[in-house]
């Protein structure tokens, strides 16, 4: 029968059991301190839950008996207690491993290349520091090869290979990790760990997940060869074999469901996958198949352009050039190896769903931990290609992300804000380029405006959009820093209007006495830009204000006795009057303003920015006098106007003509304002009124 040596690794075998069977009885032994934080916390949380766990079906039990137990801490131990070991069932927690353990049955490939790579790490070690092993000039190599006649998948390597002892201690005992044990020596001595990937001691039973048989023919240097044999049922075999050669050498034989396994190209899609950038050549049926570098890992200066273009394709899936490349590492607040790329194309119809997966890969020592990693970064920042490395990532026992951990949450701040600061950089130091990226790209960081929760995070990420001002000429763009260091002493607000071109933005209405004042006006033209900016409400403690917004918070009352060339106060007084009872429902009041200079009237909503996104996406199928109701437009004329001087006498000297005049003008600012679905509608009116005037003609 397999035994399994309990005293040793438990607690890898606890967290496995508590993850997949309550009544398993395995004996805890407390857990160990190891290289990555985050497995120690991964065990600790699983420990936490078994003993709840083991908690919760005491009690339920005393339910059963009829005892109902009262808290209270009267009890104490009558002598000292018997120490007992946890039993385990090796069959079942090797059907565990080999069928629950794992989402994909492909990873099992993964796992033989990791152990592999490890085996060949060990010799580099040993050989380094001048421990004498047989050929220690061996090249050292992982062999892969597919049989479909045989049904058969072998992985060889030219690694330390295993004495009797350590295959029995290492293949024959779940959840010990001879490569975590050689880790933690090497800690010991401060050695660099280098990339020994093995940490759990479950990896090589995956391989049961496809095969009826596995046989490990294994040698270590100076130690007669072997051969391991099992079918995974709970019993495995020992023995001396001969002509083994250094290094070790599985044969998965594969189960009938598993045939694919015997498939070159499918074994080469699942390398590339997962065992790209394994540190060591790997040979697939005699050819290599894993050239690219793990250039992330590399020293940025040793990095080629085309390298970097290279690379990018593989990882971006993509046929352009990366514009902007991040290449970054660091240790701390957690372990990062960094290569990020912002393409140079535009984005693609895909890329702007929300539906589209970030374009990072999560990478652990070289292994794919998850493509296309959520989380990693921002939605919103899902056009960023590249990799990340992290040994600090949190991982299961199937090597399977843990996706809500503070740690990875962590680690998505830290990229997050790396990469909002190096695009910060760019704008300064590559202003032409950047200007095309944020052309192509502004609408991503938008979107990271308004799904962003904190207002910094925000504010950060508006430092990175650019508009155009009425203080600089069509096509220049400013940033909201510009305009914010070109304000004076006092002033609070930020301008901005939106229009959707500049033409009709320096044409507005609203635009006309910000001009006369000479006060700057961000000019948007993309249709989310104010409710972005709306959004944000505030950049640099300064108020994003909306043009009109501030017009229709007219701080004093007008003074028409003042004004120049003004229709009276009583006139306009009763114009006003007139003109409200004549739009009737259609508007909430009728007021004049001082603010106007050639235009005769303008409507003023209470949000302007949410009332035209409104109007854009909600209004079709609304009908009219409700939509009237929803928006309460107030019209405000403008008293010095030749029209409004005239309706003021069409007014008692031809009724049906001032009133179509006054529902044309609303109309028209209606439309001025951005508040009409389809201006088509007001062209009925419109002929009327042409009708009207040609007829006296
Ligand atoms: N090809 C190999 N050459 C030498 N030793 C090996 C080889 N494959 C496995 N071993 C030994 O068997 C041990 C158990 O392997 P296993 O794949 O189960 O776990 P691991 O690689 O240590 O951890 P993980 O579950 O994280 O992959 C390894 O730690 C290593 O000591």
């Amino acid at each position: 029968m397999w035994r399994i040596v309990q005293r040793k690794c438990v607690t890898n075998v606890i967290s496995l059991v508590q993850n997949h069977v309550r009544t398993f009885p395995v004996r805890a032994l407390p857990v160990r301190s190891t290289t990555a934080r985050l497995r120690g916390r991964a065990v600790v949380t699983s420990l936490a839950r078994f003993s709840s766990t083991a908690a919760r079906e005491q009690s339920s039990q005393d339910d059963e008996s009829g005892f109902h137990s009262i808290i209270g801490d009267g009890e104490k131990p009558t002598g000292q207690g018997t120490r007992m070991e946890f039993q385990a069932e090796t069959r079942m927690l090797l059907d565990i491993v080999a069928k629950s353990l794992y989402s994909e049955k492909e990873v099992f490939i993964r796992e033989l290349i990791s152990n592999s790579s490890d085996a060949l790490e060990k010799v580099r070690y040993f050989n380094l520091t001048g421990k004498s092993l047989e050929s220690p000039d061996r090249a050292l190599e992982i062999h892969i090869g597919t049989d479909k006649v045989a049904k058969t998948l072998t992985v060889q390597d030219t690694g330390v290979g295993m004495t009797r002892e350590e295959l029995v201690d290492n293949l024959g005992t779940i959840a010990r990790s001879g490569s975590k044990a050689f880790l933690e020596e090497l800690k010991k001595g401060s050695v660099d760990p280098g990339t020994i990937i093995g940490q759990f001691g479950v990896g090589f039973y995956s391989t049961f997940m496809i095969a009826e048989k596995v046989e490990v023919y294994t040698r270590a240097s100076g130690s007669p060869g072997y051969l391991w044999t099992s079918d995974g049922t709970g019993t495995y075999e020992v023995g001396e074999a001969e002509n083994v050669q250094l290094g070790t050498k599985i044969v998965a034989r594969l189960k009938p469901d598993s045939l694919e396994f015997a498939d070159e190209d499918r074994i080469k899609e699942v390398i590339r996958k997962y065992s790209n950038f394994v540190g060591n050549p790997i040979f697939l049926n005699g050819k290599q198949v894993n050239t690219i570098q793990a250039v992330w890992l590399m020293d940025p200066k040793d990095v080629s352009e085309e390298m970097h273009e290279e690379f990018y394709r593989f990882v971006g899936n993509s046929y352009d050039r990366p514009r902007f490349t991040l290449h970054y590492r660091t240790d701390a607040p957690v372990n990062l190896r960094t290569l990020l790329y912002f393409p140079e194309g535009k984005p693609g119809l895909f890329d702007l769903s929300r539906d589209m997966d970030v374009g990072i890969s999560l990478y652990c020592r070289k292994v794919l931990i998850r493509h296309r990693a959520e989380n990693i970064l921002p939605k919103w920042l899902r056009f960023v290609k590249g990799v990340v490395d992290s040994e600090d990532i949190p991982l299961n026992l199937s090597r399977e992300l843990l996706q809500d951990s503070s740690q990875i949450r962590k680690l998505r701040t830290v990229l997050t804000n790396r990469v909002v600061r190096f695009l910060q950089d760019r704008a300064r130091k590559e202003p032409d380029s950047y200007r095309e990226f944020i052309t192509n790209y502004g609408i991503f960081f938008k979107e990271g405006i308004l799904t962003g929760q904190e207002q910094m995070e925000k504010e950060e990420i508006a430092r990175l959009l650019q508009y155009e001002s009425s203080k600089c000429p069509a096509g220049e763009r400013v940033t909201l820093m510009d305009y914010a260091s070109r304000m004076k002493p006092g002033e609070r607000d930020i301008f901005y209007l939106a229009a959707p071109s500049r033409h009709l933005a320096e044409s507005s209405a609203y635009f006309e006495a910000f001009k006369a004042r000479d006060v700057e006006v961000l000019f948007c033209y993309e249709p989310y830009d104010e409710l972005v900016l709306m959004t944000l409400r505030q950049f640099d403690r300064k108020n994003l204000t909306s043009v009109e917004k501030e017009m229709r918070q007219e701080k004093e009352s007008v003074k028409v006795e003042e004004m120049e060339g003004s229709l009276p106060k009583s006139e306009l007084d009763a114009l006003t009057e007139w003109m409200k009872d004549t739009l009737g429902g259609k508007v909430s009041a009728v007021k004049y303003t001082g603010k106007l200079d050639s235009h005769p009237c303008v409507v003023t909503v209470e949000d302007m920015g949410a009332a035209r996104h409104f109007v854009r996406t909600q209004f079709a199928g609304i009908p009219e006098e409700q939509r009237y109701r929803l928006l309460q437009p107030q019209l405000d004329v403008n008293p010095r106007h030749p029209i409004v001087k005239k309706l003021a006498e069409l007014r008692t000297g031809n009724p049906e003509l001032a009133a179509l005049v006054t529902e044309q003008l609303f109309s028209n600012a209606m439309v001025s304002a951005g508040l009409v679905e389809d201006p088509r509608t007001v062209l009925t009116k419109f002929n009327q009124l042409l009708a009207l005037a040609l007829e006296k003609h």
